[in-house]
């Protein structure tokens, strides 16, 4: 078994879609990014690269390649997924995606679903939650979300 950490930060920034776990959020501010941001599946995603042994998400994925710009972030997760090979299998993923709002409550199992499928596991094996940071930090203040994804590789 090999475990993998995954840690992202995003600003919220003006005319961009809020999109969480594959989820678009509405009535929220977006999140600034050369893909579509999703704080959540990059977290995830570099906490699968991070299990592997492998390179990090901006080494698969550079800000730099207009291929990614607006990039569906799931999209993404499931390309790394497909580098992991098939000697490995997702045992588990645990989430954290910490903001005052949205309260990420309201969509976690539809961003459970979108991060299982992308990593060709059952719902059950994938939790996504949210806490806030009681108004402190950047996140207290409402200037961006972070999110934190621990991930259990087992061996096939
Ligand atoms: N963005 C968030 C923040 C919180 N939640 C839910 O509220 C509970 C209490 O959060 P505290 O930060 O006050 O401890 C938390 O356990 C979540 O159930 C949320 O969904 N989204
Ligand atoms: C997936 C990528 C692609 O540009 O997304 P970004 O929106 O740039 O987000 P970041 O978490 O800063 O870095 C990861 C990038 O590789």
């Amino acid at each position: 078994m090999r475990v993998g950490l995954g840690i992202d930060v995003h600003a919220f920034a003006p005319g961009r879609r809020l999109i969480l776990g594959g989820v678009e959020i509405p009535g929220e501010l977006g999140l600034a990014g050369h893909s579509d941001a999703d704080v959540l599946a990059h977290a995830v995603t570099d906490a699968l690269l991070g299990a592997a042994g492998l390179e990090d998400i901006g080494h698969y994925f550079p800000d730099t390649d207009e291929e990614y710009r607006d990039a569906d972030s799931i999209g993404l997760l499931r390309e790394a997924r497909r580098l992991i090979g098939g000697s490995w299998r997702v045992g588990n993923v645990d989430s954290v995606v910490i903001c005052e709002r949205p309260r990420i409550r309201d969509y976690r199992d539809e961003m459970r679903r979108n991060l299982a499928q992308a990593l060709g596991v059952e719902t059950g094996r994938v939790s996504v939650r949210g806490t806030t940071s009681e108004g402190l930090g950047f996140t207290g203040r409402g200037e961006g979300i972070a999110a934190q994804a621990v991930l259990l590789l087992e061996s096939c």
